[in-house]
């Protein structure tokens, strides 16, 4: 049986009682003529974590940046199928992409603040979205709010790129964090970490977990069991013509991911033998 021991919050909702942010219905994700994901239906859970898990080039990632219309960005890539957001088309012709991104917050594997200084990191995306004058405050409470603050108070003008690489994370958080989103989405957040600044970003997402709904992408799923409420499990099919397809295998509560799959496939990957 699966031996990684869950650690984190057993998930407090059952299935049923999962109050959705996102809906996601039959979603293929293609770049130009290549389908890289086929049809992932899957629902994000308000205020919860939910971790995105497979081995690579299933499409954890390609999916993640769907829910923030990242993949807009990526010139022949295209989103079919649906993802509600609050009962919402995320990809309706009246959304604004802008918006969506300020509501939906990315942060990426490798820590990339900009060569600015502290306190301009964080008060930037407040300033990009029309806040004027001092923003002492609004910088105090990112900060502290992504357990930075007491680092850095004495140094705000100083460069972010001379924080370490788990300060420069935690850094990209609170950026996350100053424009008030409420989703935060990361992609391996962790994985350019040592386990230090691991365990410090990993205690970070449950305490914000408390204010904002996460969706996390990682490839270690000790991290996915400590930190998650609920565990979608990916995988890649091979077509007739040895193309690769994206697949969601499984998704439960991360409680049950990890003691008692329902799918073989879940199993053998959580166990070692596959991926
Ligand atoms: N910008 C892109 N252009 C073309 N193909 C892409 C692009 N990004 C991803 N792909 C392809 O889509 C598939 C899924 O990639 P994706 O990065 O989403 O997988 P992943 O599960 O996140 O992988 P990993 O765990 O290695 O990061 C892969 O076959 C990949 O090569």
């Amino acid at each position: 049986m699966p031996n990684v021991t869950v650690r984190g919050p057993v998930a407090p909702h059952t299935a049923e009682a999962l109050d959705p942010v996102f809906t996601v219905a039959g979603l293929s994700v293609f770049y130009g003529e290549y389908e890289a994901v086929r049809e992932v239906d899957l629902t994000i859970g308000n205020r919860e974590i939910t971790a995105m898990i497979g081995p690579s080039g299933c499409g954890k990632s390609t999916v993640l940046r769907c829910f923030n219309r990242m993949n807009d960005l990526i010139p022949g890539a295209r989103a079919a199928g649906k993802i509600m957001y609050h009962g919402e088309d995320l990809y309706g012709a009246h959304v604004d992409p802008i918006e969506v991104r300020r509501r939906i917050g990315m942060v990426f594997q490798k820590p990339n603040p900009f060569p600015k200084s502290i306190y301009d990191n964080i008060a930037y995306g407040p300033r990009v979205n029309g806040m004027k004058g001092k923003m002492d405050d609004l910088v105090e409470e990112a900060l502290t709010q992504a357990a930075l603050w007491d680092e850095v108070k004495d140094k705000l003008k100083q460069n972010a790129l001379s924080l370490s690489g788990g300060q420069q994370q935690r850094l990209c958080i609170a950026r996350a964090i100053a424009v008030k989103p409420e989703v935060i989405l990361m992609d391996e957040p962790c994985s350019a970490l040592d386990p230090i600044a691991t365990t410090k970003i990993e205690d970070l997402m449950q305490e914000l977990s408390r204010d904002y709904t996460i969706v996390i992408v990682t490839h270690n799923m000790q991290q996915a069991a400590r930190v998650s409420n609920r565990t979608a499990f990916f995988t890649a099919d091979v077509d007739e013509r040895g193309e690769r397809h994206g697949r969601l295998v499984e998704f439960d509560e991360t409680s049950r991911i990890f003691t008692n799959p329902t799918d073989k496939r879940t199993e053998d990957y959580i166990t070692g033998r596959f991926g």
